[in-house]
């Protein structure tokens, strides 16, 4: 399992955003360009390890998206999506996110007190960005069975883990060594 997945994330380019480096592949920006094979893998994987109890699936815009529509359609379990884009519905939540090279403002809608809920993310680098989340999501009353970060990047399942008392589910930890990424474990391992 997982080996085209890994193929795939070490010939990932990298390019500079200021002094960071990010990786470019499939999983995290839809470029190149995702094998259905290699999406259909990562579902199956999230769908064996993480706790599908839940009444939603969480998506956080843009590069959630998809890995949550995957989840979805195998498990028939709806999924709705943290957005970028404020509505100005009824009880929508505003949460600032920071990541190494950017910042923005996030809307939480159609989330209610006691759901049970599956957060799920491309990747988890700096943490800002779940950590964010998940304390909101927590002072709205929601209970987060699952939280997963299909690729861990450097310590960012650590920090998350050690600010919020979350586990993060990753499924493939690497990071980013001389120009270059290394994997360093997958969950099927
Ligand atoms: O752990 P962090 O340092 O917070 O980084 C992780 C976040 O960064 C990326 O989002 P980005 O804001 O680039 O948006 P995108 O999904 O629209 O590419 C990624 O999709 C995560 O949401
Ligand atoms: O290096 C990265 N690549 C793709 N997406 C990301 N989100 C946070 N860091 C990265």
């Amino acid at each position: 399992m997982l080996e085209e997945v890994k193929k795939s994330l070490e010939s990932s380019p990298i390019v500079k955003k200021g002094d960071y480096n990010y990786f470019v592949n499939p999983i995290s920006d839809g470029v190149p360009a995702m094998d259905p094979k290699m999406l259909r893998e990562l579902s199956l994987v999230v769908h064996k390890h993480a706790d599908l109890d839940i009444d939603k699936i969480v998506a956080v815009e843009a590069m959630g998206i998809h890995l949550a529509t995957a989840l979805s359609l195998a498990t028939d379990i709806p999924f709705v999506v943290i957005r970028k884009r404020q509505y100005g519905l009824e009880g929508e939540k505003q949460v600032y996110q920071k990541t190494g090279y950017g910042s923005s403002n996030l809307y939480i809608n159609d989330l209610h007190p006691g759901e049970k809920i599956l957060l799920i993310d491309d990747v988890v680098s700096t943490g800002g960005t779940l950590i964010a989340l998940i304390k909101t999501l927590e002072d709205l009353g929601l209970e987060i069975k699952s939280t997963v970060a299909v690729i861990e990047k450097g310590e960012g399942k650590e920090i998350v883990e050690k600010e919020t008392g979350v586990e993060v589910l990753s499924i493939i930890k690497l990071d980013v060594i001389d120009g270059k990424v290394v994997i360093e474990k997958t969950i099927e391992d």
